[in-house]
């Protein structure tokens, strides 16, 4: 029997599996039977939490969609390991700890019991790395997307993010073109889509049409790929508050040649065992 923790961060939520001591055999079916939000536990993601390849970091932590399509980074989830892990008794409020995700480590460090800041490591704009196609690296590329002219920006958190101004947007074109665009063919291992309107330089809303999950109450690395991509365009300051449906995410990013660090909350719901076969 495999006993979960359930947690959220602003809304979007995780089934979080202890896998320090014993492998856990997981695939898509076994993912796509704990996602389920009638027959299974439901979630946005699945997190594990596993011994560290990595020897210089604490613990690895595996990343899977409710579609069971693994990631390589989930910031909402990374502040709900940490405190996780404070709850298993491993990890001191106050105490920085590097831990290892799918794309490379991150540095995490609790504020206190229900709120964690995360060292997310540099942005990263070459469009190759996201992977995105384009001619050359740019602050802003031009896509058709199920009919229509869109202008977006690239960028990889470890997870790829297209990131759209929804201001000039209309009504409605958001929910049409989020899946659209997260499949885009240009995209050649799908991404997250953004949509972001920029209330001033230290303030924007954003919603996120997730890769392997959809429509989401936030994205953690869909916020910090809006304030990267803005603050490369030199449209927003360098510490932003974003708005999502969920709540509200701190991003602060000097710019190019430094790291981005997220903070927001991390929180748990409930313990279970999954008694399904
Ligand atoms: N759907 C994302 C993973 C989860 C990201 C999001 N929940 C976050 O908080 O960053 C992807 O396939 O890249």
């Amino acid at each position: 029997m495999l006993r979960f923790s359930k947690m959220h961060g602003l809304g979007n939520d995780f089934v979080v599996l202890d896998g320090r001591t014993a492998p856990l055999s997981l695939n898509v079916a076994s993912i796509r039977a704990l996602a389920d939000r009638r027959t299974g536990v439901g979630f946005d993601q699945l997190l594990s939490v596993e011994p560290a390849r990595d020897p210089s970091c604490a613990f690895y932590y595996g990343i899977w969609n409710t579609d069971g399509s693994p990631s390589g980074q989930c910031g909402n989830g990374v502040r709900c390991v940490a405190a996780w892990l404070h709850r298993a008794g491993t990890l001191a409020l106050g105490e920085a700890v590097r831990l290892e995700s799918p794309s490379g480590p991150v540095t995490v460090r609790l504020l206190n019991a229900h709120e964690v800041t995360v060292d997310m490591g540099e942005p990263v704009f070459a469009p190759a790395r996201i992977p995105f196609a384009a001619e050359a690296e740019a602050d802003r590329y031009a896509i058709e997307v199920d009919g229509d002219a869109l202008e977006i920006g690239a960028v990889s958190m470890g997870n790829p993010h297209a990131v759209v101004m929804a201001e000039a947007l209309a009504e409605g074109v958001p929910e049409r073109l989020g899946p659209a665009l997260s499949t885009h063919p240009r995209f050649a291992a799908g991404t997250n889509a953004g949509f972001v309107r920029r209330a001033d330089r230290s303030h924007l809303q954003l919603r996120v049409h997730e890769r392997g999950a959809g429509w989401t109450q936030a994205c953690g690395t869909g916020a910090c790929a809006a304030m990267a991509v803005l603050r490369r365009r030199g449209e927003v300051d360098e510490s932003v508050q974003v708005d999502l449906p969920g709540g509200a995410l701190r991003i602060a990013w000097p710019g190019p040649g430094h790291t981005l660090w997220m903070t927001g909350p991390a929180a748990f719901v409930f313990e279970g065992t999954w008694l399904a076969d």
